[in-house]
């Protein structure tokens, strides 16, 4: 299977080393130092269990690469606008493409690119971050990748795609209701990112404090209201399952989100708790906790300073 991975940092680097591992043909579409790192080292992934893709195709330049049976992008939000108008030549009529970016208003953007028959839908359970040029650093043993197609239906595409992530010892599933899946991850990711960022600190004291886990418990409440109100069958315990996904992780446990505010980088803040407030808006569900996430980090969104 042809695999090209649109953005190969934390996420994508991770999944398509173990595609690579397991034997798939995997391009890698990389910038900068990191790509000129895998040009000359390979990709190392740091953690539980390391790996090293000594041998690997990756550039800059997805026309090098050409059609592909599938796409995964994996860049975060704010590039998704150029990275899909870069990753055409890798789209050819019968190439899928799965954003396993966070957030629901991903598949949004592919919408407006390309036919939705080509679209697929992504999540991704992981903690990596590039550590330096050429190197992704895992936090813990968690990954997972589901995907699956929006009618629902177990396609062909998705099963020989199953069969590649097994190979490289993914922890992967063919989803027959993607859209749940991605509003599941949108209910415990806002409120994990939200809170954390918000009040600087791991999920652990945020989780114990009476007054702060109300507030985790309402940005989550409020997520899974805009969720119902867009049609999504959400099931009745997402509310208490969140919470306690949110009470067995780690105490030290943080978000992505929150790690890139301690970096100074740019937040994707307005499509998750900011998502939350369009998506409310359009419904008329009120997100007044989430408003106030959005808010209170607008001054950081763009990046530059340290929380
Ligand atoms: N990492 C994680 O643990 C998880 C991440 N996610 C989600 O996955 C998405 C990606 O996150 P993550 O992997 O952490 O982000 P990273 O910043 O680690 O990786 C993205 C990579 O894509 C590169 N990139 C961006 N645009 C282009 C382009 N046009 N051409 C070539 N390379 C490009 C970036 O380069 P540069 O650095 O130069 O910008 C970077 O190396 C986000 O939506 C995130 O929320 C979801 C689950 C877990
Ligand atoms: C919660 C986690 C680590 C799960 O993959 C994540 O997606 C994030 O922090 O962005």
């Amino acid at each position: 299977m042809r695999i090209g991975i649109m953005g190969s940092g934390g996420l994508g680097g991770y999944f398509g080393a173990r595609l690579a591992l397991g034997g798939a043909d995997v391009h890698f579409i990389a910038r900068g130092k990191h790509l000129q790192a895998m040009r000359d080292q390979g990709l190392r992934i740091d953690g539980p269990e390391p790996m090293h893709v000594q041998k690997l195709h990756a550039t800059d330049n997805p026309a090098d690469v050409g059609p592909v049976d599938v796409v995964m992008l994996g860049v975060k939000l704010w590039d998704t606008e150029q990275a899909i108008a870069q990753m055409r030549p890798m789209v050819g009529p019968q190439t899928a493409i799965i954003s396993f970016q966070n957030g629901v208003l991903k598949d949004d953007y592919l919408r407006a690119a390309f036919p939705a028959q080509q679209i697929m839908g992504g999540v991704g359970y992981v903690a990596t971050t590039i550590e330096a040029p050429g190197v992704i650093k895992q936090t813990g043993p968690m990954q997972r990748l589901l995907f699956g197609e929006f009618d629902r239906s177990l396609s062909e595409r998705g099963k020989a795609l199953l069969a590649a992530c097994k190979a490289g010892g993914i922890n992967a599933e063919l989803s027959d209701n993607i859209l749940r899946e991605i509003w599941l991850k949108y209910v415990f990711l806002v409120g994990l990112s939200g809170t954390t960022t918000s009040m600087r600190h791991t999920i652990g004291p945020i989780r114990s404090n009476p007054q702060t886990r109300a507030f985790l418990s309402d940005v989550m409440a409020e997520v899974i209201a805009v969720g119902r109100a867009q049609g999504v069958d959400l099931p009745a315990d997402t509310l208490q399952a969140a919470l306690q996904r949110a009470d067995t992780v780690s105490p030290e446990m943080t978000s992505s989100m929150h790690h890139d505010l301690q970096r100074g980088n740019k937040l994707e803040v307005r499509w998750l708790s900011g998502g939350v407030v369009q998506l409310g808006q359009a419904k008329g569900v009120p997100t007044p906790c989430n408003r106030a996430i959005a808010d209170i980090l607008a001054l950081h969104a763009e990046g530059g300073s340290r929380g």
